[in-house]
Formats: C-alpha cells, sequence, structure tokens
C-alpha cells in the first residue's frame, strides 16, 4: 500500500473491521490515537480516544487514579493490546501491520521495530538487580540494536555522564539511591536512541529529597528539540515548566487540553478546577 492508498484493517482484538487512515503523510503527528478502546474485563479504561503528539512536542497528561493515563503510555510501548482502533507511530500503524494491502493485526516481529521508536521510564526504574549499572544500559542495544560491546559501552559512558552517574558505572542497583537508580533507568532507555520517551510517574516513588535531581535530568531532555516526551506525572509545578500541552484526563477520555498556562492555572472544565484543587497552584 502506498501512502495515499487507504484499506479496511481488522482491529486487534475484536476483528472488527475499521477504516485505516492515510500514511505518513507530511506534518503527521509522531503519535495518533484513533477512536481507541481499551477494556479490563468490564471497565472501559480508554473510551473511544482520539489523542496526537507531534513530532518534538512535550506533552504532560495528568488526571485521578484510574482515569487510564498509564494505559496510554502501556498501550504505546505495546505492553498492553488495545480492543479497538488504531494508533500511529511515526505513520506507521502500531497495533497493525499490511500484509496484501490490508492491515491486519499486527505481528511480534512489526511490535519490536516499532519498539524501538519509544523509550519508557517506570515509576519503580525496572533495572535488572543483578547486572551492573553499564550493563542495565548496554543489554539492549547490544541484543536488540546488534551494537558491538564496545559500541555499546561508549554509548552507556555518554548517557551515564549525561544523567551525572559517569562515576557509578560498575556499581549494581541495589548501591545506589532510588533518585540515581530512575537517572539510570533514563540512561538505560536514552541509549536506544528512541524518537519519544514515554515518563510513567518517574518520580513517585522516590523520597521528596530525591525527586528533584530526576525531575532536572528530564528537564534537561525537554531542551531536546527534536525528542518527543508523553510524561505522566502529578507533579504540577514541573509539569508547567516542561510542557507545551497538558491533557487533563477522566474516565478514559481527554476532558480539557492546552498549554500549561491554561490548564494548570485557569482550567476551563468544572472536573479539570475540581481535580487541581488537590494540588498546590502551580502560579
Ligand atoms: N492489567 C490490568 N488488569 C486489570 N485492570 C487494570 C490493569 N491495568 C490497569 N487496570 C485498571 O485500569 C484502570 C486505569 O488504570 P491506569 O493505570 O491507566 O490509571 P492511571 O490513570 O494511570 O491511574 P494512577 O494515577 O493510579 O496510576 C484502573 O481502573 C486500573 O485498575
Amino acid at each position: 500500500m502506498n501512502s495515499t492508498d487507504t484499506a479496511n484493517t481488522a482491529s486487534p482484538e475484536t476483528g472488527q473491521t475499521i477504516a485505516a487512515p492515510d500514511q505518513a503523510a507530511a506534518g503527521e503527528p509522531i503519535i495518533k490515537f484513533e477512536k481507541v478502546i481499551k477494556r479490563f474485563g468490564d471497565i472501559t479504561v480508554l473510551d473511544e480516544l482520539d489523542f496526537q503528539v507531534r513530532k518534538g512536542e512535550k506533552v504532560t497528561i495528568i488526571g485521578p487514579s484510574g482515569s487510564g493515563k498509564s494505559t496510554v503510555l502501556r498501550i504505546l510501548m505495546t505492553l498492553e493490546t488495545i480492543n479497538d482502533g488504531v494508533i500511529h507511530v511515526a505513520g506507521k500503524p502500531l497495533w497493525h501491520e499490511e500484509k496484501d494491502g490490508r492491515l491486519v493485526p499486527a505481528g511480534e516481529e512489526h511490535l519490536r521495530e516499532m519498539r524501538k521508536e519509544m523509550g519508557m521510564v517506570f515509576q519503580q526504574f525496572n533495572l535488572f538487580p543483578h547486572m551492573t549499572v553499564r550493563r542495565n544500559i548496554t543489554e539492549a542495544p547490544v541484543h536488540v540494536l546488534g551494537l558491538s560491546k564496545a559500541k555499546a559501552a561508549e554509548r552507556a559512558e555518554k548517557y551515564l555522564d549525561l544523567v551525572g552517574l559517569a562515576e557509578h558505572a560498575d556499581k549494581f542497583p541495589s548501591q545506589l539511591s532510588g533518585g540515581q537508580q530512575q537517572r539510570v533507568a533514563i540512561a538505560r532507555a536514552l541509549a536506544m536512541r528512541p524518537n519519544i520517551m514515554l515518563f510513567d510517574e518517574p518520580t513517585s516513588a522516590l523520597d521528596p529529597e530525591l525527586v528533584g535531581e530526576v525531575l532536572n535530568v528530564i528537564q534537561r531532555l525537554a531542551g531536546e528539540h527534536d525528542l518527543t516526551m508523553l510524561l505522566v506525572t502529578h507533579e504540577m509545578q514541573f509539569a508547567k515548566q516542561i510542557s507545551d500541552r497538558v491533557c487533563f484526563f477522566d474516565k478514559g477520555r481527554i476532558v480539557e487540553e492546552g498549554p500549561p498556562e491554561q490548564v494548570l492555572v485557569a482550567p476551563h472544565e468544572t472536573r479539570t478546577q475540581e481535580f487541581l484543587k488537590g494540588f498546590i497552584n502551580p502560579e
């Protein structure tokens, strides 16, 4: 199928036929959710979600517990499937692939390729405890990207330096503070050179005095013009500083979105106003 063709597609889970959008047209957003439905049992977590992120944009998702924020990131990272709808990442369907001119549910190889677009930083760091910091960072570049050990080690050094941990390469995660572990996790994600970085409440497992060092690293990354960032956080002041756009999620839909000065400081929607009452005003 060329870039102007359209085709009918089967939903990855239901097999239902859905219309396929145009591929990779110029100026397309790097992330595009179209009428995405995600259910866990009887609960509809994403309810026909339409959501887009442009290349290089820094977008923060806020919202009450259970509103589907983490699910959006986990679906992008292919850790959760979708029940219906279509997602495009970098102009390609994420959960579908082309076969004989039709979009069909994606196979493992397609998902593996698509994952290379994204790096994710989790709440709980998720480092390999039995590997040194260096090995945590070189593992995927060697085994997934096929880099030589020497090249991967060079990369690890570069990104450890970026997160201010160059001298800790030979330590094990248990020898580091939570803030340092999270910075290693950021270096590990960056070492795959993703176009998109996903952050899922990266500071919520940290003691308050360790939050700043992680936010500083993320803030520095936000200065990277080409890196697209999608961040779930409850750090409203931080969201205000780094975001081009803030999306307020509730019950699997975007209730309000716009520049941080609007959504976080002078929200239009009552639900956004109610939610933000629980936080210190980020003005
Ligand atoms: N693997 C799963 N199995 C069953 N239910 C799940 C699963 N993952 C998430 N859920 C449910 O989906 C809903 C949305 O979860 P999600 O983690 O996306 O919310 P969230 O907005 O990120 O919330 P929080 O701020 O508490 O992390 C919740 O009701 C949650 O219990």
